[in-house]
């Protein structure tokens, strides 16, 4: 110790190349600059009306664009990175002195989300290199559904097996379903190891086919019901949307008997289904979370909440490790709140090709024991480091690390004293249901600060980036940490409606926070930076974005700026982060696909819930797809297939530009001989919709453009440039 005591636990670097990157966004400002002195010094002659008008819209377009590319400026202009030592954590800190880590599991229906997944991602996080004895895995279920807690059953049998074999091999990833998918050629080499392995995966398949069984039959058979006391309790369930709380601890880490194979302790592992009645809005995912903050607390009350979405696997075991070294750092982890992993995305496994048609993605590939793993990461990578640079990340949701007071809800200040954490209260496990059942309640929250003050917050469809502002709000900091060994992996949606529909959610979310009285720019400049203020409007403005996006698709005069400077990421920082030119095309894509029709739904979705039209729902993404979708996903041909009025937008703006580009005549020259870039911004998004245009006539599959759709696009198409032409 002695010595050691004075060594940080973690460092801070800052990004690569920043010096490269000011002077490139201040030779784009000049550009900028230019324009503008353009457009004021040839304003046109006050009698073209029309030119006026489509002159001050540009300019209004123009204006909107220059400040976003001036708030994307910010994000990156303090880039941070940061390292652990993890060696002088374990020198410090006997296994015992360790603090308790609590970890959350959300899921939310058995049909978009397979129970096989579910567990698969709960096995990933009970495997962690951790004491077992310190951690407690909790499970809320919001689709209240027996097969998931089936299925929860079987992995807490399944992990007396899993857990050693995780530890004696050092296994990673440690979710079975990604291990056994890409290990079979590893073992070969490992001579110790294939007799052990095949048993393990043996059984390990054995249970999955258990559990698809039952799931396909949708109902769990009597002798399995017999086998656990806790199905007795869906007997009184009479809906997903109508039940009591239920809660099973299916390990108990104070038993003595809880040990796996090798007699070593297991972790904690519970099931909370929290009750649901119609008259209650149940806030989404933000309620479950902050049912599980209560219900953990009544049963391990550890000082660090870990918390994942259920497709989101621990690919790294040394996380908790990793996230301790900030928040146990002498001198500068006392106000840290927490420690948010970057989202990554599984797309295949070494061998497949990797497709990148609908991710705002940078291809990353990762060599890690041996194996090559291809995955995606989200764009917010750069914006993660960016945040941190700035005063702290946002949270994401999912690969978060909390300190619990910070929570739920307490103010940082110097005198704050970690609550300590005691497991060894001598008490029943069903005594400790019981109570845990009112804290679950329907009721509970009644008068009280959940939602508000206290826990994850309510007030918006991203209860993540909301509840992570007002943290910050309270004085604590954050910090964004991507070790080398990517800390999760995710599923991304396969076909191009999910991910509109996920970024729909999103932009609606964010303008939910912009229009609320948690509108960033309203925070106290003390407690939370301008220039951090300035990174969140990033995402607050997704939604009004989609105006100054749709005058600049429908009236084509906006290409210098558009191409060259203003989108929110360029060539260069792409190809920089590792991505190809295909994918950044693709990008460009996403990037309309998502503007026109995402954001401008999440627009007026809102609108109509202010005004009452309509309630707020939180539309679960789907992580299962069929072989014909997973097919064409991975040869990158783009999923539309179903009737949606965002593929008639999208079909609709597709034409509506082949039509302008083909004519040429008035509607386009009208606006060309002021610019002249109108027939090359025609040509780029002619360009970028080839698929589009292919999806309509030229595919055959289930996953083409249905006819009903094109039919209604090339009316509105038609109609539209009629009206242009007189
Ligand atoms: O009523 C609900 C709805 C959802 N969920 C869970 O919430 C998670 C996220 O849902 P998903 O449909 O996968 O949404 P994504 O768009 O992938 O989620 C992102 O965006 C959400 C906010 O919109 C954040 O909460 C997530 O952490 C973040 O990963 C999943 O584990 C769900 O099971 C619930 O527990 N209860
Ligand atoms: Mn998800």
């Amino acid at each position: 110790m002695g010595k050691n005591r004075h060594l940080p636990l973690f460092e801070t670097r800052p990004g690569r190349g920043l010096v490269l990157f000011r002077w490139y966004a201040a030779s784009i400002f000049i550009a900028i600059c230019f324009i503008f002195w353009y457009r004021l010094t040839y304003f046109p002659a006050p009698e073209t009306t029309t030119e006026t008008w489509v002159w001050v819209g540009m300019f209004l377009s123009e204006l909107w664009f220059t400040f976003y590319f001036f708030i994307t400026v910010v994000v990156r202009w303090n880039l941070v990175f940061r390292s652990t030592f993890k060696d002088r954590l374990s020198a410090r800190y006997e296994e015992e002195a360790l603090p308790g880590v609590d970890i959350f599991v959300c899921t939310a229906d058995p049909r978009l989300e397979p129970p096989t997944m579910v567990i698969s991602t709960v096995l990933s996080v009970m495997a962690y290199d951790y004491p077992p004895e310190k951690l407690s895995v909790y499970l809320s279920d919001d689709g209240c559904s027996d097969i998931t807690f089936y299925a929860l059953l079987e992995a807490s049998r399944f992990a007396r097996l899993w857990l050693p074999f995780c530890r004696k091999f050092k296994v990673e990833p440690a979710s079975p379903e990604a291990y056994f998918q890409m290990s079979a050629e590893r073992v070969v080499h490992d001579s110790a190891m294939p007799h052990e392995w095949s048993i393990i995966k043996k059984s390990y398949q054995d249970m999955k086919s258990r559990i698809e069984t039952v799931t396909r039959s949708g109902k769990v058979p009597a002798d399995i019901r017999e086998e656990h006391d806790g199905f007795y309790e869906w007997d009184l369930v009479s809906g997903r949307l109508d039940h009591p709380t239920i809660v099973q601890l299916l390990i108990d880490g104070r038993d003595p008997n809880a040990v796996d194979n090798e007699g070593k302790a297991l972790p904690t592992l519970v099931y909370l289904a929290r009750e649901k009645r119609p008259q209650f809005h149940h806030h989404f995912k933000a309620g479950a979370l902050n049912a599980l903050i209560r219900v953990s607390s009544r049963i391990s009350n550890a000082s660090f909440i870990l918390n994942v979405d259920c497709d989101v696997y621990s690919n790294n075991s040394k996380t908790i490790r990793d996230a301790l070294c900030f928040f146990l750092d002498e001198e500068n982890g006392h106000d840290i709140a927490y420690v948010q992993y970057p989202q990554t995305f599984k797309i295949a496994y070494a061998d497949i090709r990797i497709p990148d048609i609908l991710n705002v993605s940078i291809m990353i590939n990762m060599v890690a024991n041996d194996e090559r793993i291809d995955c995606v990461l989200n764009a917010s990578k750069l914006e993660l480091a960016g945040f941190d640079g700035n005063g702290g990340t946002f949270y994401a949701g999912t690969g978060c690390v909390h300190r619990r007071e910070a929570l739920c809800g307490m103010k940082y200040s110097k005198e704050l004293k970690a609550t300590k954490s005691d497991r060894k209260i001598r008490e029943t496990a069903s005594s400790i249901e019981q109570d845990c059942k009112a804290l679950a309640s329907c009721t509970y929250e009644e008068n009280t600060q959940w939602g508000k003050q206290m826990g994850v917050k309510y007030e918006s469809l991203v209860e993540d980036i909301l509840t992570g502002m007002s943290i910050q709000n309270r004085r604590w900091r954050s910090v964004y940490f991507n070790p080398e060994r990517t800390a999760f992996l995710g599923v991304v949606p396969t076909t191009l409606l999910d991910t509109l529909l996920q970024h729909k959610r999103w932009a609606e979310g964010q303008l939910q926070i912009l229009l609320s009285k948690h509108c960033t720019l309203l925070y106290d400049r003390q407690n939370m930076p301008l220039k951090l203020q300035l990174s969140y409007c990033n995402y607050m403005l997704w939604a009004p974005n989609s105006f100054a996006t749709l005058y600049f698709v429908i009236v084509p005069a906006f290409c210098l700026l558009k191409g060259i400077s203003l989108f929110p990421s360029s060539l260069v920082e792409f190809v920089w982060c590792g991505g190809t030119v295909r994918g950044w095309l693709n990008e460009q894509r996403m990037w309309l696909f998502k503007r026109t029709t995402s954001y401008l739904f999440a627009f007026i979705d809102h609108i109509l819930k202010l005004c009452r039209f309509s309630k707020p729902a939180f539309v679960v993404t789907r992580k299962v797809a069929d072989d014909d979708v997973n097919r064409r996903y991975e040869q990158e041909i783009m999923d539309f297939g179903s009737c949606s009025p965002m593929f008639t937008i999208l079909a609709t703006l597709a034409l509506f530009n082949l039509f302008g580009l083909v004519a040429t005549g008035d509607v386009v020259l009208k606006v060309s001989d002021i610019f002249g870039f109108q027939i090359l911004l025609c040509c780029v998004l002619v360009f970028i919709n080839l698929p589009t245009y292919q999806a309509m006539f030229f595919r055959r599959d289930s996953g083409k453009i249905p006819a009903s759709v094109t039919l209604q696009s090339l009316t509105f198409a038609l109609l539209a440039s009629a009206l242009a032409m007189y």
